[in-house]
């Protein structure tokens, strides 16, 4: 493809995602048609209605989908088009490739926090990955690198012996992106990265966010689904509006809010204008 040939981190081509049938539920197309790019080092963010398809993205392209299923467990499927990410194609990636490619993805799922494993400690969540990708990596520098994180996410040092249930569901939060961050990933899928944390903290996950994209000269991408436009305004170079599955607007935040063509994106220009910075309870979105 073209894109992936001069290093698009994502080239998505009239991409459809579909759950398959499973006991009495038919199958459910939950995104249609979806093309875009994300540039090298930009950071694009995702807004969208309840239901528009946006996290069932992010588990197809952080290759989460792409994982055994697990107990009754359905994932989206590619049943159209094609998803290209960090130069692979998902549609055809073999399985014995896929945990290296999620070696370079960080994905950040939208239950992230509710689903820290309860036994390990805050050190052992966030060391894991690296020690997944090489268990003989030096103690002391794991050590490092765990404590540069946590201290990223602006988390006290003393988090690091606590256990997810002693932590707020904010912290718990921080926890799961400093995990998703710790490989240094090319890419980083980030299902709602603010939820639950409180105003003050939030502006320094953005700021983290941004800080990765400027250290990294093009070579830190992201995907950033959020409402929260204070955060998307610091981090995201332009967003995509989904709306019933389908693109309802791409540009940046002025090209998209200032002339909306589609009537879910009217309404969220609607929602910024009366001075709502989160903009979720248009998750409906208004009848077309
Ligand atoms: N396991 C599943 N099986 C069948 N359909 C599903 C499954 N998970 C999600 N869906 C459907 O796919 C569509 C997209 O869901 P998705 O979770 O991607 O939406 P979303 O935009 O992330 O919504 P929200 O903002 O509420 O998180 C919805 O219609 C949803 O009901």
């Amino acid at each position: 493809m073209r894109g992936a040939a001069h290093g698009f981190p994502i080239v998505l081509s009239d991409l459809t995602l579909e759950y398959p049938a499973h006991g009495a539920s038919p199958a459910h197309v939950a995104l249609h048609g979806l093309t875009l790019t994300v540039e090298p080092g930009e950071v694009l963010g995702l807004l969208g209605s309840a239901g528009s398809g946006k996290s069932t993205l992010a588990k197809v392209l952080s290759g989460a989908a792409l994982e055994q299923v697990r107990g009754g467990d359905v994932r989206p499927v590619i049943t159209g088009g094609e998803a290209n990410v960090l130069g692979h194609r998902l549609r055809t990636l073999p399985k014995r490739k896929l945990h290296e490619f999620r070696f370079h993805v960080g994905y950040l799922p939208q239950d992230a926090a509710a689903t820290l494993p309860p036994d390990r400690t805050v050190a052992e969540i966030v060391g894991e990955p690296i020690l997944e990708r090489d268990r003989r990596y030096n103690r002391r520098a794991l050590a490092t690198r765990v404590a540069t994180m946590i201290d990223a996410v602006r988390l006290p040092l003393s988090m690091l012996d606590k256990f997810p249930y002693e932590l707020s569901g904010g912290q718990r939060q921080r926890v799961a992106l400093a995990r998703a961050l710790v490989l240094g990933p090319a890419l980083l899928v980030a299902d709602e990265p603010t939820a639950g944390i409180d105003l003050t903290v939030r502006d320094a996950v953005a700021q983290l966010i941004s800080e990765l994209r400027d250290r990294e000269h093009g070579t830190f991408s992201a995907l950033i689904i959020s409402h929260d436009l204070p955060v998307l305004r610091r981090t995201a170079d332009r967003i995509a509006v989904l709306d019933r599955g389908e693109l309802a607007a791409i540009g940046t935040i002025d090209e998209v809010f200032h002339d909306p063509g589609h009537p879910y994106v009217m309404a969220l220009a609607g929602a910024l204008d009366g001075g709502h910075a989160v903009i979720d309870e248009l998750d409906e979105g208004p009848a077309v």
